[in-house]
C-alpha cells in the first residue's frame, strides 16, 4: 500500500441509507481542501453510531489494488484518479464517488450507473477563480486592456459559455471588452453570438472554457473538443490575438500549437497541458506564461469543490450537513471594484508571473518531469478568490 493516512473518528449516524456496516471507509486524495474539517465523525455521524475512517492517499497513488484492499464504501477524488472499469472492478463496496473538480473527462460516468454507484462533481466551484486567472494572464501581458477606448475596442473571444466562460465574459462586459462567444450547445444569448469562425479569426484575445470531449467513447459529444484548435483554426486566428487555454490540454492540438508560435510569434497563456503532467521545454520556452494548472487553486475555489461534495455525500448518506466553508475562510479583502479602479494593484491581486517562473525552474534535461508538475500543485500556496 503506498503512503497513507488513517484517521478513525467514531459518532452517531441514524441515516436513512446507511451503509452496509457501521463503518464508513473513505478513500480520498490527500490533495482535497480541508478533507479532515469536512469529513469527520462531528460532521457524518452526528445523527447515529457511526465509524470513520478516512485513508488519505496522493491521487495518482488511487489503484485498483488500494481499492481491492481497503474495500472503501466512498472514494473522494480530484482530476489526476481516472475512475473506470479497471480502477473499481474487483471493488464492491463502493457506492460514491465524489470528485472535486468541474471537469468530469476522467470519470466514466456510464460504468458508475451500471453499477449503482452515485457520483457527484463540483460544477461552477471554482468558475470565478478560473475567470480572475484568464483576467490576469490578459491584463499582465496587455495592461493597456484596462482601458478600452471606442475606436480601438477590445474583443474578447469565449469558447464555452457554461459556469466559467459566462462568469469571464461578465467581467469583460464589466471592463467595457466586446464578448464574442460561441457555445452550439446553449440558445443564443447577448454573450452566445458568434459561430466558432467569428470568434477566431475576430478576437483580440481568445479563451477556452469547454469541456474535454471526443467523437466516440466514454466522453462522446456532437460537438467534440478534443484538438478543437488545431492547426486550421490556429491559422485561421490573427498572428497578434491571445490565446489561452485553461480548460484541458487536448482541447488544443500541441504540436500544432508549437508550429503556430514559431510562425506567428503568438501569445499563448497555458495553465493546461496535452501530455500533462510532463511539459516539454520546447514547448515551455515558446509560451508567453506557463502555469502548473492551478487556474482553480484559490481557497475560495478549492474549498467550494469540498463543500459540494461533502454537501453531496451528506444527501447520499441522508446526514443533515454539519459544516461550512464559511467557518474556514479568513476574512477576504480582495475587491474587484478596487483592482478596477486601481489596476496596477494587479500584481498584488494576483502574481501570475511568479507561478510562471516557478514553473519554468522546474525544467530540466527538456521537461518539466511529472513528479515536479504535481509537487507545484499539492503545495501551491492557495490564493484568494476576488469578490465580484
Ligand atoms: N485549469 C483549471 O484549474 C480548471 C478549473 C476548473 C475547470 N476547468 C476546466 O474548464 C472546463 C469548463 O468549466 P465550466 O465550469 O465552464 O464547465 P461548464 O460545463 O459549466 O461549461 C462548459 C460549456 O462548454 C460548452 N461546450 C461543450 N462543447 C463545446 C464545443 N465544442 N464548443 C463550444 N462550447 C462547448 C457547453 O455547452 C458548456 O456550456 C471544465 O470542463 C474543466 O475541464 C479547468
Ligand atoms: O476541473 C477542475 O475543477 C480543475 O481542473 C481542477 O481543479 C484541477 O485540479 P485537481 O483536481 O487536479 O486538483
Amino acid at each position: 500500500m503506498p503512503n497513507t493516512n488513517v484517521n478513525t473518528f467514531t459518532g452517531n449516524n441514524e441515516s436513512k441509507e446507511t451503509p452496509s456496516t457501521r463503518t464508513l471507509t473513505i478513500v480520498a486524495d490527500s490533495n482535497i481542501a480541508s478533507l479532515d474539517e469536512f469529513f469527520s465523525t462531528q460532521t457524518l455521524g452526528q445523527d447515529a453510531a457511526l465509524t470513520v475512517n478516512i485513508v488519505s492517499v496522493a491521487g495518482r497513488d488511487i489503484t485498483a489494488q488500494l481499492l481491492a484492499e481497503v474495500q472503501p464504501d466512498v472514494l473522494l477524488i480530484r482530476s489526476v484518479t481516472p475512475i473506470n472499469a479497471e480502477l473499481i472492478v474487483d471493488n464492491h463496496s463502493v457506492r460514491f464517488v465524489g470528485s472535486a473538480t468541474i471537469g468530469t473527462d476522467h470519470v466514466d460516468q456510464a460504468y458508475l450507473a451500471e453499477r449503482n454507484i452515485t457520483f457527484a462533481n463540483a460544477a461552477g466551484c471554482s468558475k470565478h477563480s478560473v475567470a480572475q486567472y484568464v483576467l490576469t494572464a490578459i491584463l499582465t501581458l496587455r495592461p493597456q486592456y484596462w482601458q478600452p477606448s471606442s475606436n480601438q475596442p477590445v474583443v474578447l473571444g469565449i469558447i464555452g459559455l457554461g459556469n466559467i466562460g459566462s462568469t469571464l465574459a461578465q467581467y469583460a462586459a464589466d471592463l467595457g471588452w466586446q464578448v464574442l462567444g460561441y457555445d452550439p450547445l446553449l440558445p443564443a444569448s447577448a454573450f452566445n453570438n458568434a459561430s466558432f469562425d467569428e470568434v477566431i479569426s475576430q478576437s483580440n484575445a481568445i479563451s477556452l472554457h469547454v469541456p474535454l470531449t471526443d467523437a466516440e467513447g466514454m466522453n462522446r459529444s456532437d460537438y467534440p473538443t478534443h484538438h478543437l484548435l488545431n492547426a486550421a483554426a490556429l491559422e485561421a486566428m490573427p498572428a497578434d490575438s491571445l490565446l489561452i487555454n485553461s480548460a484541458r490540454g487536448p482541447v488544443i492540438d500541441a504540436a500544432a500549437l508549437e508550429d503556430n508560435i514559431e510562425q506567428t510569434r503568438r501569445q499563448v497563456v497555458l495553465d493546461v497541458f496535452e501530455h500533462e503532467p510532463q511539459i516539454a521545454e520546447q514547448l515551455l520556452s515558446k509560451l508567453a506564461i506557463a502555469t502548473p494548472h492551478i487556474a482553480g487553486y484559490t481557497l475560495e475555489g478549492k474549498l467550494r469543490g469540498t463543500q459540494m461534495i461533502y454537501d453531496a455525500l451528506c444527501e447520499k448518506f441522508n446526514v443533515t450537513p454539519a459544516q461550512s466553508m464559511h467557518n474556514l475562510l479568513p476574512v477576504n479583502m480582495y475587491l474587484w471594484t478596487e483592482l478596477k479602479e486601481y489596476p496596477d494593484r494587479l500584481i498584488k491581486f494576483y502574481d501570475i508571473m511568479q507561478d510562471d517562473k516557478l514553473l519554468r525552474a522546474k525544467a530540466d534535461d527538456g521537461q518539466v518531469n511529472g513528479a515536479d508538475f504535481d509537487q507545484l500543485r499539492r503545495d501551491y500556496h492557495l490564493r484568494r478568490e476576488w469578490q465580484f
